[in-house]
């Protein structure tokens, strides 16, 4: 019979996922009767350690099921070595859920997702994305990845101390606009080259272009609203032009997924993209960030994950 693996972070949503792991989730797996084993993770990186000791070439197939937020899902895709004998499962125990959010997998409670789970319920093969400067490793993403402003903005909200005082006073939903603003004072526009499929369009007053696979990043906003994780291709959100005055008046539009009506708002899709720029932005992969580049390639992997939900 095989093996159920669960890897789960015990700090997803501030330590929440770990609760409803042992009040709704542990219950049911012992009621199942299948053979599982579960894996804590215990640092930053830990969960992509773990996927790769599970899934090198040679080994029997496996299901392995992810409890966190998009970081650790991502570790996860990160990790995996054979593709072709791993199912993957997902219960959404994050803060920000984009990726359970693209699947229309948000707010499902998590027993039932479990239950879904070991029964097969839905079987989908998911693209994922893979970026790659010069000098750096290829990092995989499930999401999203941008460069630029979005990457600013999601760098400062992972360090800045401004997320625990607005937290403090009970206003940690305001964190991201007041660090958007913030961000927005200080980004140097500058332009931009994207080559898409080999056609090239250059792009002034450059503020980000983020690549997805699913249509939403940052906790909810619909960047490219028509992505989908199984046509073998990304769509890409690119916003420039925009006098800096208009940011945050066209930003909340994207929740709507209606910011594509606005000049400088250009929604563009291929399997394989290259952004060029004069100065380095820094760039994000599923919302972990690193270090700022002036190249990078980005490409799609078609339909490699045998995702079951
Ligand atoms: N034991 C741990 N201590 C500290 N950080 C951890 C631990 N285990 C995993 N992490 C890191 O925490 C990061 C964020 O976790 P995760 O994405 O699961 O939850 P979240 O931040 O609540 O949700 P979301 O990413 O959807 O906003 C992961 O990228 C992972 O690297």
């Amino acid at each position: 019979m095989m093996k159920y693996y669960f890897i789960l972070n015990p700090n997803a949503r501030t330590g929440k996922g770990q609760k409803i792991w042992k009040d709704k989730l542990l219950p049911a797996l012992r009621a199942s009767r299948r053979p599982w084993k579960v894996f804590y993770t215990h640092f930053p990186g830990h969960c992509t350690q773990i996927v790769e000791q599970l899934t090198r070439p040679g080994g029997s197939p496996v299901t392995i099921v992810i409890l966190g937020g998009d970081g650790t899902l991502n570790e996860a895709v990160n990790g995996i070595k054979d593709f072709s004998r791993v199912s993957l499962g997902y219960i959404p125990l994050g803060s920000s859920n984009d990726f359970s959010r693209g699947m229309e997998q948000k707010g499902a409670d998590p027993a039932q997702t479990l239950h879904n789970i070991l029964r097969k319920k839905h079987e989908v093969w998911l693209d994922y994305g893979v970026v790659k400067a010069p000098g750096t490793k290829e990092q995989r993403f499930i999401v999203s990845s941008g460069i630029g402003f979005d990457a600013y903005v999601t760098d400062d909200a992972l360090h800045s101390p401004i997320k625990n005082v607005l937290n403090a006073f009970h206003l940690g939903k305001l964190t991201y606009a007041v660090i958007s603003l913030k961000q927005l004072f200080r980004i140097r526009l500058q332009k931009a080259s994207i080559t898409v499929d080999g056609k090239t369009m250059d792009f002034k007053r450059f503020y980000f272009a983020s690549s997805h696979n699913l249509p939403y990043e940052g906790g909810g906003f619909k960047f490219t609203p028509k992505a989908s994780p199984c046509d073998g291709k990304l769509d890409i959100c690119v916003i420039y032009n925009f006098f800096k005055g208009i940011i945050p008046v066209l930003l909340p539009t994207a929740f709507l997924g209606i910011h594509p009506i606005f000049h400088g708002v250009k929604i563009l899709r291929g399997k394989d993209i290259h952004v060029s720029l004069e100065r380095p932005y820094p760039v994000h992969t599923d919302g972990e960030t690193y270090r700022p580049q002036t190249d990078i390639h980005i490409w799609c992997e078609a339909g490699k994950i045998h995702f079951i939900y």
